[in-house]
């Protein structure tokens, strides 16, 4: 017997939802303030909840950690009269299972629900078997909350996982948490970076080779598929991968079987696939970049990684974790912050997201050696200009003939593509300053050498430029 939990202020919506689900052997409850949903919901374990968005004292939205934060923590479904996609965006993001607009048929919620108890159910069959390993992971915003319950429930499955984010969000380091606990732990976790792979090597570095079997293989080669035997195999930015590779790669995945170059024999590889990707596949899938098939392959468990910027509260957690780590490695004093220095981190916007924020605590101490506090100053310069232009920004607007603080009215164009304006431009200064040196361009944007390539790929910027 399953327990459904319905919270709306409609009382006859919730009647003819609490007799469709009763008619399907449910045991069903329902409330018509928040207040009361979230007492009923400490008080009875529910298996689903189904969550209005307007709610008389509250919106169910705002409310859904509280949910998410009950043990054992049932499903959610957010039903609601004026559906748009940010909030469906940030419901799936904080947990919710699905997002359903009103008026709601009878058909959808019965197939959502249907499926949300199935889901449910192999969740509470699956339960890790020991608490999450997570030691490197900080950060319990409720955005993170999710992404690690996520973590806990691939551990124990042995599917494909797709981690998605923007660049230094952590998909590797949740990588390896998927693989420190999983059944798989105590076998090797391989990272293989598909955008550094050279294009002539790429085969010969998944399958392997045998000697002899093309100029140069002076030696038999294991490929990175068979070393991740009885472990997992890490494929970052996996979007890179080339496409005459993916569907080799796609067989693999599916009969665990291959054949090194210049083998007619096929071996055999027990390996668990975490791949990663800073890149739409989804678009690249339309522009024929990359393989439907795969892509379906790999998003059938999927960790989207919020940007830092979403998830602010997380910023002084991992700050004062990583003093408190740089402190101690250079045998110094824990070091420190001032509210001010609190207040920069809070205000800046972290396009590197934790790597910068990593890179950024780093320069900071340098910064600050014979100080035993940081303050902003401390800060990477380029930090500080950012957050400097932005104060200057909104605080200078131009004076009208009469002497009225005149309102300026420009253009803007979709922030997206201001995004991408500025990161190209960022791209041509990186590789002028550095006189397209890898190595410091990576050191000065705090981004990974498979990142940067990417960056570069991208926007199509030659390194010799
Ligand atoms: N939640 C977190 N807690 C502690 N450290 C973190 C967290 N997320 C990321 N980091 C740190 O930030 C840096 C970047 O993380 P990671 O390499 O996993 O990011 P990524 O998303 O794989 O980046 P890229 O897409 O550029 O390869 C690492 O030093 C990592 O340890």
């Amino acid at each position: 017997m399953t327990n459904i939990l319905i919270i709306d202020d409609d009382q006859m919506l919730c009647e003819m939802v609490c007799r469709k689900l009763l008619t399907l052997g449910h045991e069903v409850s329902s409330a018509h303030t928040l207040s009361d949903g979230i007492a009923a919901a400490n008080e009875i374990a529910f298996d689903l909840v189904i969550l209005d968005v307007r709610l008389p004292d509250g919106s169910g939205i705002e409310a859904l950690p509280q949910f998410r934060a009950i043990k054992p923590q049932p499903e959610i479904i957010i039903i609601t009269g004026e559906g748009d996609p940010d909030s469906a965006e940030l419901s799936i993001k904080t947990g919710a299972w699905d997002y359903i607009e009103k008026p709601i048929s009878m058909r959808e919620i019965t197939l959502q629900v249907t499926r949300s108890l199935e889901f449910h159910q192999a969740k509470t069959t699956c339960q890790p078997k020991t608490m999450l390993k997570r030691d490197a992971i900080v950060g319990n915003a409720p955005l993170m909350e999710a992404c690690l319950e996520n973590v806990a429930q691939s551990a124990c499955t042995d599917t494909p996982v797709l981690i998605t984010g923007e660049t230094g969000t952590g998909k590797e380091l949740f990588a390896r948490a998927i693989h420190a606990n999983s059944n798989r732990s105590s076998g090797p976790f391989v990272v293989l970076d598909c955008a550094a792979l050279p294009d002539k090597l790429v085969e010969s570095l998944l399958f392997g080779h045998r000697k002899g079997s093309f100029t140069g293989a002076d030696h038999a080669r294991d490929g990175m598929i068979l070393q991740a035997n009885k472990g997992t195999l890490f494929m970052d930015e996996v979007g890179e991968l080339p496409i005459a590779i993916q569907r080799a790669f796609l067989r693999v995945l599916q009969e665990r079987r291959f054949r090194p170059i210049g083998s007619s024999q096929e071996l055999k590889s027990d390996f668990r696939l975490v791949a990663a990707t800073n890149r739409d596949l989804e678009s690249m899938v339309q522009e024929g970049s990359f393989r439907k098939d795969l892509f379906f392959r790999l998003k059938a468990a999927v960790i989207q990684l919020p940007p830092l910027h979403e998830r602010k509260t997380d910023i002084e957690k991992l700050a004062l974790h990583y003093i408190s780590i740089f402190c101690k490695r250079s045998g110094m004093i824990t070091k420190g912050v001032s509210p001010e220095f609190m207040h920069s981190l809070q205000a800046y916007s972290w396009p590197g997201n934790v790597r910068e924020l990593v890179n950024a605590i780093d320069v900071a101490l340098a910064n600050a050696q014979g100080h035993n506090v940081l303050i902003p100053m401390h800060l990477p310069v380029n930090i500080r200009v950012s957050l400097k232009r932005r104060t200057i920004g909104n605080a200078v607007t131009p004076i009208g003939a009469g002497g009225e603080r005149a309102v300026q009215r420009v253009d803007l164009p979709p922030l997206k593509d201001a995004l991408e304006e500025t990161e190209r431009r960022y791209l041509h200064s990186l590789m002028a300053r550095t006189e397209a040196n890898i190595p410091s361009a990576c050191r000065i944007s705090g981004l990974s050498r498979s990142g940067l390539y990417a960056r570069l790929k991208k926007y199509n910027i030659n390194r010799s430029t």
